[in-house]
């Protein structure tokens, strides 16, 4: 199985890769979320991982975009607790680390720690792990990376801050996506659709109660800009439930009550 994930070995998603489709996966690396669905459509992977929130620094929202733009599907989901560690070359300590490199989420979620070393300068880059590689394989001194233990170990650097994410407990939640259509699959227990209500006063509630009358457990909903008609909304919502006939009624009568639906995935529900 081809599984192209964002970032290089050591990232967090080679290890939701390992993980979910076991060590030997074979791994197709990127150092973009945008070029993730040409991968897909052009066969150089069959699936793509991808991050979609991050308890800490929350949605990543140009990956909704993504996934409906490019007509994803999502066949499962992984939740990752994600550790954060402050890493260089061996015998540098964090007097000396003027620069600090990582892939703006991971950036997001270590803002607090890096309060008490005003003279670190964070700096957006791919990925997390390919700053480590960059460290190891060009010896840079004064600069530092967040990243995995994974990381640490692959590309041979010391850990000099362990556990530097603002909450202990953080943990990031990552889609499994295919450019097959969606299979209604009955064993599902959960789901995630897209929706447009018409802009009158309690459309969105309507579909909500037709949620609750039905006993789907909404677990996210999240507004998106639909970019064509400036101030207009997109929902998208994931749910959990326990029949699939409950789910199957509630969509039938969802479908009558908004401008659109689309079914993003059925699947199953993703340990916490
Ligand atoms: O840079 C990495 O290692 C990634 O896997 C990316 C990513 C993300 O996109 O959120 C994955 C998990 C963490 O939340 C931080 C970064």
């Amino acid at each position: 199985m081809k599984v192209a994930i964002q970032g290089i070995k050591g990232s967090f998603h080679h290890i939701v890769a390992a993980q979910y489709f076991g060590k030997n996966v074979d791994l197709v690396e990127s150092l973009s979320f945008s070029e993730m669905p040409s991968l897909l459509h052009s066969k150089k992977a069959e699936v793509v991982i991808m991050a979609i929130e991050n308890s800490i620094a929350g949605a990543i929202l140009p990956n909704y975009a993504l996934i409906d733009e490019h007509q994803l599907s999502i066949c499962g989901e992984y939740h990752l607790p994600i550790c954060h560690n402050l890493m260089a070359l061996k015998g540098q300590h964090i007097e000396d680390i003027k620069e600090v490199y990582s892939h703006p989420m991971a950036l997001l979620q270590c803002h607090k720690f890096f309060k008490d070393y005003p003279h670190i300068k964070l700096i957006e880059d791919k990925d997390t792990a390919v700053v480590a590689k960059r460290i190891q394989e060009n010896k840079l001194k004064n600069v530092g990376a967040i990243a995995s233990t994974l990381a640490a170990e692959t590309y041979n650097l010391k850990i000099i801050a362990p556990e530097i994410q603002t909450i202990k407990e953080n943990a990031t939640r990552f889609f499994i996506l295919t450019n097959s259509e969606t299979k209604s699959s009955v064993s599902a227990n959960k789901a995630s659709i897209k929706f447009i209500t018409s802009h009158k006063a309690g459309s969105l509630a309507e579909v909500l109660t037709i949620l609750a009358k039905h006993h789907l457990n909404l677990s996210k909903i999240q507004s998106m800009p639909v970019i064509e008609t400036p101030w207009k909304y997109a929902f998208f919502a994931d749910f959990t439930f326990d029949s699939y006939a409950d789910y199957y009624d509630a969509l039938n009568e969802i479908k009558n009550k908004v401008e659109m639906l689309k079914i993003l995935g059925e699947y199953s529900k993703g340990k916490r």
